[in-house]
């Protein structure tokens, strides 16, 4: 199961990501924003991460005007790898190398051609492991030390 969400600047984006996960018979939650109205991207980064966290979604797709806020807000949710991604190579080896559990994008930014060919190598690429797997445990150990 993918938990998806958006703000306001992400929402259009959402809606063709929703068609195409549609069309590829890829399970997924919708976490809002259910409209175009303005909303604040942090509630959704929370909403979508925090299933991830509970064990409800295995990855997420978070979307705002450039993907830049929502990928703030989401990296500071423990366990949570975000990668905002713009092209295809980078979502590739955000899969490769980082594991990355949760792919943002930004709606004002890349188009949904585009968008949808990242979301599909984000969701078919596995982790390599291996040396990553230090770089990674690393990262757990800042997480760990920089805990109030
Ligand atoms: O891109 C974003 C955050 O990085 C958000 O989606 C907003 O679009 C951005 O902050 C602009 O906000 P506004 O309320 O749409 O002017």
């Amino acid at each position: 199961m993918i938990a998806i969400g958006a703000d306001h600047g992400g929402y259009a984006l959402k809606e063709e990501i929703r068609a195409h996960l549609d069309e590829q018979g890829v399970a997924y939650k919708d976490f809002g924003t259910y409209e175009g109205k303005s909303c604040d991207y942090p509630d959704i980064a929370e909403a979508v991460t925090g299933a991830i966290n509970a064990g409800e979604c295995e990855r997420g797709i978070l979307i705002c005007g450039t993907g830049i806020g929502i990928s703030i807000a989401a990296n500071k949710v423990k366990g949570i790898r975000a990668a905002l991604c713009s092209d295809c190579y980078s979502a590739k080896y955000t899969r490769l190398h980082n594991d990355a559990n949760v792919l943002c994008m930004g709606g004002r930014v890349i188009a949904g051609g585009l968008a949808c060919e990242i979301v599909d190598l984000f969701l078919n690429t596995a982790f390599e492991g291996g040396r990553h797997q230090r770089r990674l445990d690393k990262i757990a150990a800042i997480e760990e030390r920089n805990e109030h």
